[in-house]
């Protein structure tokens, strides 16, 4: 494998005492982020919110930050990251942000520091599109959505 990337992090004002993201164990593929909260929150029932993490990144060129959600959370609690995988452009340099939303029956205190997602680094490559008159003949043709299987 090539070396991997070194993503640059900045810390803003409310993320000064952040933790930057990182992988739990030597073969983890996703490095856990905290939330940075100047108070907890609470996710009641079927809430949502976009939770700060006071870091901002440069991403390098042809690679992406995906923003997964955490088993633990989710089996346990209900919670997870709404649009998962979030997907962060190498071009932003805004704050990351984590969609939380509670699909359990109770509601989830999120504290200062709590580890809310993790971050999947991955290559992109930009393709290109094209109008064609006609497309490729395959066996699968149009067939899409269960049609493999049957009979
Ligand atoms: O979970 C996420 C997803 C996105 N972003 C930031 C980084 C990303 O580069 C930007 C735009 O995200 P996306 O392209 O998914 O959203 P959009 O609705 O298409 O917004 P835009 O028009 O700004 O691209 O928002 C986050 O901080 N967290
Ligand atoms: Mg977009």
């Amino acid at each position: 494998m090539t070396n991997p990337p070194t993503i640059g992090v900045s810390r803003l004002p409310h993320g000064a005492e952040a933790m930057l993201p990182a992988f739990a164990t030597a073969g983890a593929a996703g490095a856990d982020i905290r939330a940075a909260l100047v108070e907890p929150l609470t996710l009641v029932p079927g809430g949502r919110a976009m939770v700060p993490t006071g870091l901002a990144f440069e991403i390098p060129r042809g690679f992406e930050v995906q923003v997964r959600p955490r088993s633990g959370l989710a089996a346990n609690h209900g919670v997870t990251v709404l649009n998962a995988p979030g997907t962060i452009d190498s071009d932003y340099r805004g704050e990351v942000k984590v969609i939380l939303v509670n699909l359990g029956d109770a509601p989830f205190k999120i504290e200062n520091g709590d580890r809310i997602a993790q971050l999947v680094v991955a290559p992109v490559t930009t393709a290109s599109f094209e109008v064609r008159e006609t497309l490729g003949e395959t066996g699968r043709g149009a067939g899409g959505f269960g049609s493999t299987g049957r009979g």
